[in-house]
C-alpha cells in the first residue's frame, strides 16, 4: 500500500511540475490564471467524481476492479502527457525557441535557487500554509461533521466535504478569468487568507451548519488557487520556472503532510469508528486557524515585497488585443529611432539569442504594411532579459 501510495505521489508530484511548467510557459502574458485555474477545474472534478463514484464503483465491482479502474485512469493520464509533450516540443520549434530554452536551461544549477526572489519565498509560504488549511481539513472533515453535528451519515457527511471541491470546480474558471484582466493576485491572495478565517472559526466555536463553511471554503479555496499558481511565472526567470515549480509544490505537500501528522496526534485515535472527542476536533480546527492566520501574515509581506518592487502581482499582465497593437505601436515609436532594424527575415527571428524572453508571447502583429513587430514583454523576470530588444522582419 505505501509503496503504491508512494509511486502514485513521485508520479503525479512531477506531472503537476511539467504541467505547470508548460502551462506556465504557454500562457504568459495571456489567459494565465485562466489556465491555471482550469487545471484547477479538471483536479477538483476528478475529487469530485471520487467523492460520488468511487465507493459506489468498489461496492459494485469490488476493491480489485476498482484499482484497475485506477489504473487505466493512469494510462489515460500517461496518453495525454505524451500529446501534451508532442505539441510543446513542435510548438518551440515552430518559434525556433527550443535551441535557446535547451542552452538557457542548462545554465540553471542547483544553487540558483538562493538566488530565486524574496516574492517567490513568500509565494511559497502563502501556498503552503493555506493548503495546510485545506488538505487536512477536506481529508478529516467528514468524520468531523459525523462527531459533531447530529443526523450526518457517512454519506452526507462527505457531500457536504465535497462542496468545497464542487464550488472550486464551478468558481476557479471565472474567478481565473477575472484574475487575468484585473490582476490583483497579491491583494486576492491576502483576502483569500482572510475570509477563511470564519471558516474555521465557525467550525471550532459555533454550531453553524457545516455546509456554510464548507461552501464558504469553497469559494476563497478557487481565489487562492487562482491568485497565487499562476503569480509564479511573473516573478521567477523563465529558465528556472520549473525547478521554482518543482520546489513549492515539495514544501506545500511537506507542510502539508506534517500536518497530517500533527492532526493525527491532535485527534489521537487510530480507529475510524471510535468517536473523537469534541474538544479534540476544536484543536484541530484552531491549528487549522494558525496556519491561515500565518498565510494571511505571508500575504500581506508578500504585498509589501510586491509594492516595493513595482506591483508585478498586483499588475494586470493580460493585454485585450487592441491594447496589445497600442503597446506594439507605441514601443514602435518610442524605439524605432534607437534600434536599428534588422535584415528582412523570412519567418519571425529573435534579434538576440542571449536576450530571448524565451516566452512564446511574442507579438506579432502588422502595424505597417507587410512588417511584423517581435516584442519582448518588458516585465517579463527573465534572468538574462533586454527589455528593449526587438526585431522587424517581414510578413
Ligand atoms: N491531492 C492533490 C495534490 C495536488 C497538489 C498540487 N500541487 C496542487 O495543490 N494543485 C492545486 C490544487 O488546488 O489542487
Amino acid at each position: 500500500m505505501l509503496t503504491g501510495r508512494l509511486l502514485l505521489g513521485s508520479g503525479n508530484g512531477s506531472v503537476i511540475i511539467v504541467r505547470n511548467r508548460v502551462t506556465a510557459f504557454w500562457f504568459k502574458g495571456k489567459e494565465l490564471a485562466l489556465a491555471f485555474s482550469l487545471t484547477v477545474s479538471f483536479a477538483r472534478l476528478g475529487s469530485a467524481l471520487n467523492f460520488f463514484f468511487t465507493q459506489q464503483f468498489e461496492s459494485h465491482y469490488g476493491i480489485q476492479w476498482t484499482l484497475w479502474g485506477g489504473t487505466i485512469l493512469c494510462v489515460l493520464g500517461l496518453l495525454a502527457a505524451n500529446v501534451v509533450s508532442v505539441l510543446d516540443v513542435v510548438g518551440m520549434k515552430q518559434l525556433g525557441l527550443d535551441g535557446a530554452i535547451k542552452e538557457e536551461s542548462k545554465k540553471v544549477r542547483v544553487q540558483d535557487v538562493q538566488h530565486l526572489p524574496l516574492h517567490y519565498w513568500l509565494l511559497v509560504f502563502t501556498v503552503m500554509f493555506f493548503y495546510n488549511g485545506v488538505f487536512p481539513f477536506v481529508a478529516n472533515a467528514s468524520k468531523f461533521i459525523q462527531d459533531k453535528y447530529d443526523g450526518f451519515d457517512q454519506k452526507t457527511a462527505a457531500y457536504i466535504v465535497g462542496a468545497v471541491y464542487d464550488c472550486a470546480l464551478v468558481l476557479s474558471a471565472p474567478v481565473g478569468i477575472l484574475i487575468d484582466y484585473i490582476g490583483m493576485r497579491g491583494v486576492l491572495a491576502f483576502f483569500s487568507a482572510l475570509l477563511t478565517l470564519p471558516v474555521f472559526a465557525l467550525l471550532a466555536f459555533t454550531d453553524v451548519p457545516p455546509l456554510v463553511s464548507t461552501l464558504w471554503l469553497g469559494v476563497t479555496y478557487s481565489f487562492a488557487a487562482a491568485s497565487t499558481w499562476p503569480s509564479i511565472p511573473l516573478v521567477v526567470p523563465q529558465a528556472t520556472l520549473g525547478t521554482a515549480m518543482g520546489l513549492i509544490g515539495s514544501v506545500q505537500m511537506i507542510g502539508v503532510g506534517l500536518c497530517n501528522l500533527i492532526v493525527g496526534t491532535i485527534l489521537g485515535t487510530k480507529s475510524g469508528e471510535a468517536k473523537i472527542p469534541l474538544w479534540r476536533w476544536q484543536q484541530m480546527m484552531i491549528f487549522m486557524l494558525a496556519n491561515i492566520i500565518a498565510c494571511v501574515a505571508t500575504s500581506v509581506a508578500l504585498n509589501i515585497v510586491d509594492k516595493k518592487q513595482g506591483g508585478t502581482l498586483n499588475r494586470t499582465h493580460k493585454r485585450s488585443p487592441e491594447a496589445q497593437r497600442s503597446q506594439i505601436l507605441k514601443e514602435d515609436d518610442q524605439k524605432q529611432a534607437q534600434i536599428p532594424l534588422l535584415p528582412l527575415m523570412d519567418k519571425p527571428q529573435m534579434a538576440e539569442p542571449q536576450s530571448l524572453t524565451l516566452s512564446p508571447c511574442l507579438l506579432l502583429t502588422n502595424s505597417a504594411p507587410g512588417t511584423q513587430h517581435v516584442i519582448h514583454q518588458p516585465d517579463d523576470p527573465i534572468l538574462s532579459c533586454n527589455p528593449t530588444s526587438f526585431s522587424r522582419s517581414s510578413t
